[in-house]
């Protein structure tokens, strides 16, 4: 039950949530925090952010304080490599305690929102996150709510984990780089450094690069002799179009026993292709991945890393959202 007393003769009282001021441009935050004792200094503050009542509360059988219910749902759908901290303002955030791939089961997700009173609101499935990045934010909507629909949060949650951290495998990686005009020193590679600084990021090494020109059988050699050195993955990059010398594409799929896709609807990386060669995925990059900073690649480079098996329908998914 709550009852709304006026701030004047609230004093002595405690303030049944947390209160918050916002300052466009400057602050948003509690101003008040649950459970404070109000003091007649309060009151020009209370005033300052539009309380005239505050609300005394007297929790019934069956009925759980917004902060309580947030701290369930955060018991529940907080797992490996999760923390989070104490309410503030009604809301727990779920964050990442490691840098890996969040992944969403979003139909439980769909069904807990369903809930009426209840918003959990999360982060896109597949997102990277680094160590101490948000994963969802936990609330119940109203100051009270019944303890029936936070039960039927756990329940979802329990039957099998909404929200998954997957810490990212360190691959030792080979690269291929094609071309004549690198192979022939007309130009600089540009290749080996972004390939190097994006495996590294997420602690992967690159064991060699080894630079071929442009024919077909020095590009599946060069694969080949990487499977043999032991290496977990191999990007091949540049050749990756419809010119005649573009033989990428064509040895990747000499060597490889499944091609998931040459092809990738999203733009930039169009032209990219992942193919796997006894479980080894075999990267084919475009030229684009040294120029745009961000590609299919970026996409597709977190979830092997993540030890997934892409898909060909979750590659067709892309397409959605895929120009960037
Ligand atoms: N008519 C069409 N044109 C293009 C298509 C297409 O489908 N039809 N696709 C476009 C897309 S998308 C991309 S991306 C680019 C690049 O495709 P490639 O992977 O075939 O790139 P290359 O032809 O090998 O090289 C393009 C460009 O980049 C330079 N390059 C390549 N490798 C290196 C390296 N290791 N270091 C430095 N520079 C490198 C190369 O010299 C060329 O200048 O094609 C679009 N066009
Ligand atoms: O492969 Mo291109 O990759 O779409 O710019």
């Amino acid at each position: 039950m709550k009852k709304e007393v006026r701030v004047e003769e609230a004093i002595g009282m405690r303030l049944a949530h947390d209160l918050t001021r916002i300052v466009p441009g400057e602050f948003k935050g509690r101003a008040f925090t649950k459970g404070h004792v109000i003091t007649e200094a309060d009151i020009p503050g209370l005033l300052n952010i539009g309380k005239e009542h505050i609300y005394v509360l007297e929790l019934e059988e069956g009925e759980l304080h917004e902060n309580d219910a947030a701290l369930r749902m955060a018991g529940v759908l907080a797992g490996e490599h999760m923390t989070y901290d104490e309410p503030h303002e009604g809301k727990v955030v779920l964050k990442s305690s490691v840098q890996g791939l969040l992944k969403i089961d979003k139909e439980r997700l769909l069904r807990i929102n369903m809930i009426d009173e209840i918003a959990v609101v999360a982060k896109e499935n597949n997102t990277v996150l680094e160590p101490g990045d948000k994963i969802a934010g936990l609330r119940a909507i109203p100051l009270t709510i019944a303890e029936e629909k936070v039960a039927d949060v756990e329940k979802i949650s329990r039957e099998s984990n909404v929200f998954t951290v997957k810490p990212f495998r360190k691959l030792r990686v080979g690269i291929v780089t094609t071309g004549s005009e690198v192979l022939k020193g007309r130009i600089e590679d540009k290749f080996g450094p972004v390939v190097r600084a994006k495996l590294a990021h997420f602690g992967s090494e690159v064991i060699e690069q080894k630079i071929v020109g442009d024919l077909m059988e020095d590009i599946q050699n060069a694969v080949l002799d990487f499977q043999a050195q032991g290496a977990d993955m191999v990007i091949c990059t540049g050749g990756m179009s419809v010119d005649p010398d573009d033989r990428t594409p064509g040895a990747i799929r000499r060597v490889a026993d499944e091609v998931v896709s040459y092809g990738i609807p999203m733009l930039p990386g169009s032209m990219m292709m992942l193919a796997y060669r006894e479980g080894m995925p075999i990267f084919g990059l475009p030229g684009c991945v040294i120029f745009d900073p961000f590609t299919s690649f970026d996409v597709l480079l977190p979830r092997v890393l993540a030890g997934e098996k892409v898909t060909r329908i979750e590659i067709a998914e892309l397409g959605h959202g895929g120009l960037i």
